[in-house]
Formats: structure tokens, sequence, C-alpha cells
């Protein structure tokens, strides 16, 4: 079943269980003997009820550490020393379940973008489900909680199998359908990554990505991820400091960026383009003036004349991704976004109601949410609204809803540890932890709690040195031998 792959590689410690076979929504298709990853912190109870399920986002994979690491870990929200918390890994992602980069490496060579069906997010909660209860034993969730992509599979957990399965719900910067400038954004995406005459309508060698149109969609999908202010804040006018540019030359560059054939030479000086390339440029323009590559190198030398700390900043950002994630995936995992609506009948199936009023069935099915639920929203997020948000917790019955004031945009739900570990630790412990994790450093380097008492760090470390024993037992115990089914 599972073989590793370069995205997997770089996922420490996560487990992979094949699935012997599920029918997908969107085309009736029969998936067979696929992998599901997951990573796990902790240990079930013997009342089998502390199970906290994190969903991730986008791009993210099943190692919360990695993007919600100050959030894990003894007096934390996900405190692995009192949950046994579980990330599973969705569909469509390269960083080990069933994808169009899990299928090439199964040896489907043919899979592009054409031959990977849509896997929507009902799939992955339904397929994980199984994996919960099938692999992992667990009857129900003490909570499920996810941000953007990971909100709506936490919604959809809740949609589909009610209360008896999810006891709590926590959304952060997420809908309860993908709204049309979220879908479009996810359109113009692709479109970079289809135009990118790598693309090869998906059926590149798995080395010879389409790096640039992938690249270009990164950069576009981060303006959606921050905000004007902090953009103008961060980077201003400034133009890229050496360092800068310095760090996009010693950035691994994918295998067809370092062939850097002269068709293709244009378009990698775009992107790549650093002070210390433009100035080899310039000299070696002056020099073999006649060469072939001359104009190419010409004009990008009189485009990179300034190179703007935000211009860097974004290129940067773009080859980081490009090294990290596949371009079918992405066209997949986007495609998994544009499925969501909480409200939808399921493929093919039409729902007259649904065709009459969608707002109406939308509501009543939030309405029908019976957990207590957790809404964060970002002030400044441009993607997921407050509005979005808003909508969410009015309709929700048992709902409370907290605005996390932060600029940074949509990804402030990645970012401001503090502001969001504090509302989701305070909703899971129901005011069990007093002394808060919330602390501010004072000048002489002590800590001090949210509830104004020093913080014991050392205390701290102790509790954290049992829990990594812990999950050292965990990644080679119950949940590490339980591989297949
Ligand atoms: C194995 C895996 O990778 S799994 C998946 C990991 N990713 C995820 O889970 C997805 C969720 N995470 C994210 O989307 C992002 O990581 C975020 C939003 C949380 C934060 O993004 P980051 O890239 O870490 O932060 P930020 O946007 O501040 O960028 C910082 C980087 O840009 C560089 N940078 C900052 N300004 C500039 C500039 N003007 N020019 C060039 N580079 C710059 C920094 O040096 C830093 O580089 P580094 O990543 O090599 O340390
Ligand atoms: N920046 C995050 C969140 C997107 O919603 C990601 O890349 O997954």
């Amino acid at each position: 079943m599972h073989s590793q792959n370069k995205y997997t590689n770089l996922i420490n410690g996560q487990h992979y269980v094949n699935v012997p076979s599920y029918t997908l929504e969107s085309n009736n298709k029969v998936i067979s003997n696929f992998p599901i990853a997951y990573k796990t912190w902790g240990k079930l109870s013997p009342a089998k009820d502390n199970v906290i399920v994190v969903c991730h986002a986008l791009t993210g994979s099943a190692d919360i550490q990695d993007w919600w690491g100050p959030l894990l870990g003894p007096k934390k929200s996900f405190d692995y020393t009192k949950y046994f918390i579980i990330c599973l890994n969705s569909m469509g992602s390269p960083y080990g379940s069933y994808s169009p980069v899990s299928e090439r490496y199964h040896g489907n060579e043919n899979v592009g973008d054409y031959d990977f069906p849509v896997v929507t997010v009902r799939d992955d909660v339904r397929v994980h489900k199984m994996v919960l209860e099938q692999v992992l034993g667990v009857p129900s969730l003490k909570a499920v909680i996810g941000g953007s992509m990971g909100g709506m599979l936490a919604l959809e957990y809740a949609s589909l199998f009610g209360e008896s399965f999810v006891k709590n719900l926590v959304v952060l910067a997420s809908s309860s359908r993908h709204s049309a400038w979220c879908i479009s954004w996810s359109e113009a995406q692709r479109q970079a990554i289809y135009s990118d005459p790598y693309f090869k309508d998906g059926l590149y060698d798995l080395e010879e990505q389409p790096a640039q149109g992938l690249a270009a969609a990164r950069m576009t999908a981060l303006l959606t991820y921050r905000s004007r202010n902090s953009f103008e804040q961060r980077f201003s006018r400034r133009e890229a400091s050496s360092e800068a540019r310095l760090k996009m030359v010693s950035t691994k560059r994918p295998r067809q960026q370092q062939q850097q054939d002269q068709n293709n030479k244009l378009t990698n000086d775009r992107l790549l383009s650093s002070d210390v390339e433009f100035k080899q440029v310039s000299t070696d323009t002056k020099t073999h003036s006649s060469s072939s590559s001359s104009n190419n190198e010409s004009s990008s030398s009189k485009r990179e004349d300034k190179l703007f700390s935000a211009q860097s900043y974004l290129r940067y950002q773009g080859l980081k991704f490009v090294a990290r994630f596949d371009a079918n995936c992405y066209i997949s995992i986007t495609q998994k976004l544009d499925s969501h609506d909480l409200a939808r009948p399921a493929y093919p199936l039409a729902n007259p109601l649904y065709e009459a009023n969608p707002d109406a069935v939308l509501i009543n099915t939030l309405q029908n949410f019976k957990m207590p639920t957790l809404v964060i929203g970002i002030e400044s997020d441009g993607l997921f609204t407050i509005s979005e948000q808003e909508f969410l917790a009015k309709h929700i019955p048992n709902s409370q809803f907290k605005v996390v004031k932060s600029m940074e945009g949509h990804d402030a739900f990645l970012l401001e540890f503090v502001e969001v570990n504090g509302y989701i630790k305070t909703f899971l412990n129901e005011g069990e932890y007093q002394d808060g994790y919330a602390f501010e450093a004072r000048g002489d380097g002590s800590l001090i709690g949210g509830n104004g008492d020093d913080v014991d760090i050392d205390e701290d470390v102790g509790v954290f040195k049992e829990a990594i024993q812990e999950i050292k037992e965990s990644l080679a115990g119950e949940a590490g031998d339980v591989t297949d089914w």
C-alpha cells in the first residue's frame, strides 16, 4: 500500500492506515486499498472519552506540531497529558493520504489533473471517521477542532454525525459554505498552474512539476491570507535586503529550475532573480551582448532594477512552497474547498428544498447542531469574513463567538497563538486551568501569568518531559501497531 515519497518524508512520526474501500460521493467511484496518514499525541483514556480531533488547513499536514505547535503541550489547548490528540491528513494532500501523489507512487503513472477524482470535505470526514472507529477504537470525540479548511471538516463532522459523536465543536476562520469570492480565488490559482507549460494536464514528471505556476498560485493565495495593512506595515516600499535576496538564492530550487534551459530562463529569472544574479546578468549582458539569451537577460535586468521587499517575500514564499507541495494536489485540495456547502445534497442527488431555498436549508442544518460550539473569527479576515463567522454563531444554538483582534488577516488563526490558545483552552477546559497559558515576559526575563501570578517555568518543563516520554511510548505503542486493517 503506502510508500514513502518526498512529501511524506517531510513529516516526522506519522502513521499510515490502509483503507480497503470507499465510494467517493463526486462520481460514485470506488477507491480501494488507499492510504490515510495520521499522527497522534497522548493516550486514549480507559473510558475512551478524551479524544480531540484537530483538522488541518489547506496545505497543512497531520503534524499539528508543525503549524499549531504552541497550542500543543501540557497546560495548553491540546494537552496530551490529558487528551488523546489525533490529526488525520486530508485526501488530496501530498502528505500521506490518498492523493494524486500517492497514486503515482502506487504505480498509477497516468494520474493527472483529469484522472484524479474530486474528493470532497464530506469524503474526508467519512473516511476519517472509519479510521477513528475501526482502527483507533474511538467511539466519540470530546471535541473536533479546525481552522479554515479544517473548520469545514469540523462542521461536516458535526453535521453528518451529530452530538452523539461530536461532543464539542471549535471552528476558526471557516464557513458553512465556500463563498463565491473564495471559489474565485481558488480558480485564479488553479489557472496559474494550468497555464504553466510544464503542467501537461497534470501528467508532469514528479521531479519536474509546474513550479512557476504553483509558485504563482501560492503567492496569490498568500495575499488572500494576510491583509493590506499587514503588508503595508511589514514591507512598506522598502527594497529587499541583501539577506532577503541571498535567502532566495540559497533556497533549494526544484529540479526544473535548476536545469535552467534557455527556453524557460526568463520565467525562472522572474521568479528567482536576486541582487547577486542581477549583477552577474548585467556583466554577462555587456560582455556577451550577442549571445542568444542576452535579450532575456537584459529585459530581466531592467525589470529587476528595483526589488521590493514585498516582492522578495512573495517569491521566497513561492519557492518554499514548490519545494514542499505538489501542483496536482494543490488543484485537488482547492477543489475540495469549493465542494464545501453544509446544506448541499449528496452528489448527484437533487433536493428540491435546497434548489428552492439553499439559505433556509443551511440555517436549518446549523440549527440542528446540539453540541457546545466555539466559533472564532479574525477581525481582518477578507477570505472567511467575520460576517460568515457571525452567521455560524447566530444559527448554531449552543455557541459562543470570539473575535481575534489581529491585522494579520485570515492566517491569524495560525499566527495569533496566545489569543487562539486562550479561547480554545478555556472552552475545552471549562475554566479548569485558572493559571492560563497567556503570559507576558517581565523585563527581568521572568514570566507573569494571565491571573497575575508568577509562572513556574521549571514545573512546566518537568511536565513537558513526562509528556515527551508519553509521546514516544504512544508512537511505538497502541497507535503505532495499527498500520492496517
Ligand atoms: C512539512 C511541511 O511543510 S507541512 C506544512 C506546513 N505548513 C502548513 O502547515 C500550512 C500552514 N502554515 C502557513 O501557511 C504558514 O507557515 C504560516 C502562515 C503559519 C506562517 O508562514 P511563514 O512562512 O512561516 O511566516 P512568514 O509569512 O512570516 O514568512 C517567514 C519567512 O519569510 C522570510 N521573509 C520574510 N520577509 C522576507 C522578505 N522581504 N524577502 C524574502 N524573504 C522574507 C523569512 O525569513 C522567513 O523565512 P523562513 O520560513 O525560511 O524562516
Ligand atoms: N496558510 C494556511 C491556511 C490557508 O487557509 C495554509 O496554507 O494551509
